[in-house]
C-alpha cells in the first residue's frame, strides 16, 4: 500500500558546510514525488538521510512511527527493509549475471529456497520487461536495461517505498520516456511510495503527483504537480521552465547587480501544464487525479492550453 514519510525540520551539514536546513514535507503514501534542485543542493544527501545512511544534525524522518534520525540500529535495520533503492548506475555487480544480481537481496536477507527465489526473480524480471536476459552480464546490456535490472533488484523484497536517484541519467529521451512509463506502471501495480530525484524537466512535468524543489539550502517549495507548474514564484518558475532569467545563476544565486540588470526583461508566459502520464497497463493509480483538479479546487487559472491531449513533448510510448 505504500507508507508515508514525514520529514520535519530536517537539517544536514558536513562540518561547517550547511547542505540544507529546516526541510519539512510529507511524502504521501503511494504517491509519486519528484525532487528537483540545481546540482549540489543535496538531493542525494536527502535520499541517503531518508534511509539512515547519513545522520541529520537536527529534525526527524518518521516512517510508520519510527524516527529514522534518532532510532536504534535495530529499528533502523527493520525500517530499511521497507525501502527499495535504484542507484544512478543500477549498482550491479559486474561479475554476476542479471539473475544473480536480482536474486542477491533475497539470498542475503531472506531464508527463501532457490525455487522460491526463482519465482520472485522471474516475476520481477517480467515486471521490468527483462525476461530472457537473465544470463547476461551487466556489461553486456544497455544502460537502460541496467536501470531496469536495478529496478527489478529493488523490487524483490516488496518495498513500500522506492527511491530513484536520477533514473534518467545517461539515457536518451526515448529510453527516458520508456523508463518513466515503467515507473508509472509500477506505481499502479505495486502501489508503493515513490521518490525520484531527477534533473529531467520533462520527467518532472509529466510523471509525479507532487514536486519538490531544493534551492539555496532549503526546500523552496513542495506540493502537487499542478501547483508548481502554475507557480509564479521566481525560483520555481525559472527551474521548472529551464530559463536563464531568474534568481538562479550559473554556479550559485545571482548577485544583486545581475538581478538588477535583468529586472526589465519580460519573462516568457508559463507554458501549458501537460497531462500527467497514465499507466499503460490498464491499472488505475490510486493517487491519479483528474487533470486540472488541483487548479480548480484552488481557484488557479492554469496557463492557456493546459491539459490538452498530445501537447506534451514526450508522454506516449
Ligand atoms: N559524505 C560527504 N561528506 C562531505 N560532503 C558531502 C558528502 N556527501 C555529499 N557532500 C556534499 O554535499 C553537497 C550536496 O551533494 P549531493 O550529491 O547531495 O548534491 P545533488 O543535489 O545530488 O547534486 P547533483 O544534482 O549534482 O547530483 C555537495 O557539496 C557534496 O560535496
Amino acid at each position: 500500500m505504500g507508507v508515508e514519510i514525514e520529514i520535519k525540520d530536517l537539517t544536514k551539514s558536513f562540518g561547517r558546510q550547511l547542505i540544507w536546513g529546516d526541510v519539512t514535507l510529507t511524502i504521501p503514501a503511494g504517491e509519486i514525488c519528484v525532487m528537483l534542485g540545481p546540482s549540489g543542493t543535496g538531493k542525494s544527501v536527502l535520499l541517503k538521510t531518508l534511509i539512515g545512511l547519513l545522520k541529520p544534525d537536527r529534525g526527524s524522518v518518521v516512517i510508520e512511527g519510527v524516527d529514522i534520525a534518532s532510532c536504534s540500529e535495530r529499528d533502523l535495520y527493520e525500517v530499511r527493509k521497507l525501502f527499495g533503492v535504484l542507484f544512478q548506475d543500477g549498482a550491479m555487480f559486474g561479475s554476476m549475471n542479471l539473475y544473480d544480481n536480482v536474486a542477491f537481496p533475497l539470498r542475503e536477507h531472506t531464508k527463501k529456497s532457490e525455487s522460491e527465489i526463482r519465482k520472485i526473480v522471474m516475476e520481477k524480471m517480467e515486471l521490468v520487461g527483462l525476461v530472457g536476459t537473465e544470463d547476461k552480464l551487466p556489461g553486456e546490456i544497455s544502460g537502460g536495461m541496467r536501470k531496469r535490472a536495478g529496478i527489478a533488484r529493488g523490487l524483490v523484497l516488496d518495498p513500500e517505498i522506492i527511491l530513484f536517484d536520477e533514473p534518467d541519467s545517461g539515457l536518451d529521451p526515448v529510453r527516458t520516456s520508456f523508463l518513466n512509463q515503467l515507473i508509472v506502471d509500477l506505481n499502479a501495480q505495486i502501489d508503493a511510495t515513490f521518490l525520484i530525484v531527477t534533473h529531467d524537466i520533462n520527467t518532472a512535468r509529466t510523471v509525479p503527483d507532487n514536486i519538490g524543489l531544493l534551492y539555496h539550502k532549503h526546500l523552496a517549495m513542495f506540493g502537487p504537480r499542478e501547483m508548481l507548474l502554475s507557480s509564479e514564484e521566481p525560483v520555481v518558475r525559472q527551474f521548472l521552465n529551464a530559463q536563464r532569467v531568474g534568481p538562479i545563476g550559473m554556479s550559485e544565486e545571482k548577485d544583486a547587480d545581475e538581478l538588477e540588470a535583468e529586472k526589465d526583461q519580460e519573462l516568457p508566459p508559463l507554458p501549458p501544464i501537460p497531462m500527467q502520464m497514465e499507466p499503460s497497463n490498464g491499472i488505475p493509480r490510486r493517487s491519479q487525479r483528474e487533470p486540472g483538479s488541483w487548479c480548480k479546487e484552488n481557484g488557479v487559472t492554469p496557463p492557456p492550453g493546459s491539459f490538452e491531449e498530445n501537447m506534451s513533448m514526450v508522454t506516449e510510448v
